[in-house]
């Protein structure tokens, strides 16, 4: 599902820049994602693809431009002639739609499963432990976990944690899921549970996605448009069907026939 023309964007970056030191990541970066689009990010390391996400979840400030949430700023907006900063309290509101699951689970290693699906919703959304407790429920059993529900996240395999990460995520109720290279952290034979279950999320929710895989077969049943970064631009936009088979920039092909051939 994507948006008709004329929709407000679900995320939009307008000339953003990115620093550490004097290494510029992100120089202007402009872009938009529709809502109810799957939109896959490829490129080299370093390219700035993790970089996105992370401004897209406030874990890192950007140094220049606009990030807007379904039209709504993040950071900064024109007020009175001047920029100013969004009060902590609406940058808040508007970091609530959206969720990210992350390469390396990050679940709170002292807690149960339970526990740590529900400890959002309850102390972030207000829910009640009873409703949080419902949903957590229809979750685990979504992503195929229901009988590790009282255990401690530190006792289960690499792909159950991500499992329970992503059951974590989607408790929050939200309209963005940003996934990081997902499986990268897993071994082989468990990377095909976890895409089934991002697969199923696809197909049965109209949540908009970003991703960085370096699983293009994933990418390329789960998206519907692909950008390909180099040095933090966006060099080449596609469908995937079309950037797979037949990429136009030489750029990329390099980078998909490294990727293939690991
Ligand atoms: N916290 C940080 N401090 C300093 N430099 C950073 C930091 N985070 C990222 N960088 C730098 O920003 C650049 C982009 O990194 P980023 O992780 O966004 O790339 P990427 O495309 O996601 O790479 P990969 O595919 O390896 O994950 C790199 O040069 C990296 O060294």
């Amino acid at each position: 599902m994507t948006s008709a023309p004329g929709d407000v964007p679900a995320i939009e970056f307008r000339d953003v820049v990115k620093r550490f030191g004097d290494n510029v990541v992100l120089d202007g970066l402009n872009f938009s994602v529709a809502q109810g689009d799957r939109v896959t990010l490829i490129g080299p390391s370093g390219s700035g693809k993790t970089t996105i996400l992370r401004l897209l979840m406030t874990l890192e400030e950007s140094n220049g431009g606009l990030i807007l949430i379904d039209g709504d700023p993040y950071t900064h907006e024109y007020k009175g002639k001047k920029w100013v900063e969004i009060p902590e309290k609406r940058r808040r509101q508007v970091r609530r739609r959206v969720g990210m699951v992350f390469q390396q689970f990050n679940l709170f290693p002292n807690m149960t499963v339970l526990e740590n699906i529900i400890e959002a919703p309850m102390h972030v959304l207000g829910r009640s432990r009873k409703d949080a407790i419902a949903r957590a429920e229809e979750l685990l059993e979504q992503v195929g976990m229901t009988e590790k529900r009282d255990f401690r996240t530190t006792e289960l395999s690499g792909g159950q944690q991500q499992r329970v990460a992503i059951a974590r995520a989607l408790a929050m109720d939200p309209e963005i899921l940003l996934l990081d290279e997902v499986t990268s952290a897993l071994d082989p034979e468990i990377v095909a549970d976890v895409l089934e279950v991002l697969r199923d999320i696809a197909k049965n929710t109209d949540i908009t996605m970003l991703l960085v895989t370096h699983e293009m077969q994933f990418a390329r049943e789960v998206s519907n448009r692909v950008l390909m970064f180099d040095h933090g631009r966006i060099i080449e936009e596609a469908p995937p069907e079309e950037i797979f088979t037949d990429p136009r920039e030489e750029r990329t092909r390099e980078f998909l026939s490294a990727v293939v051939s690991n």
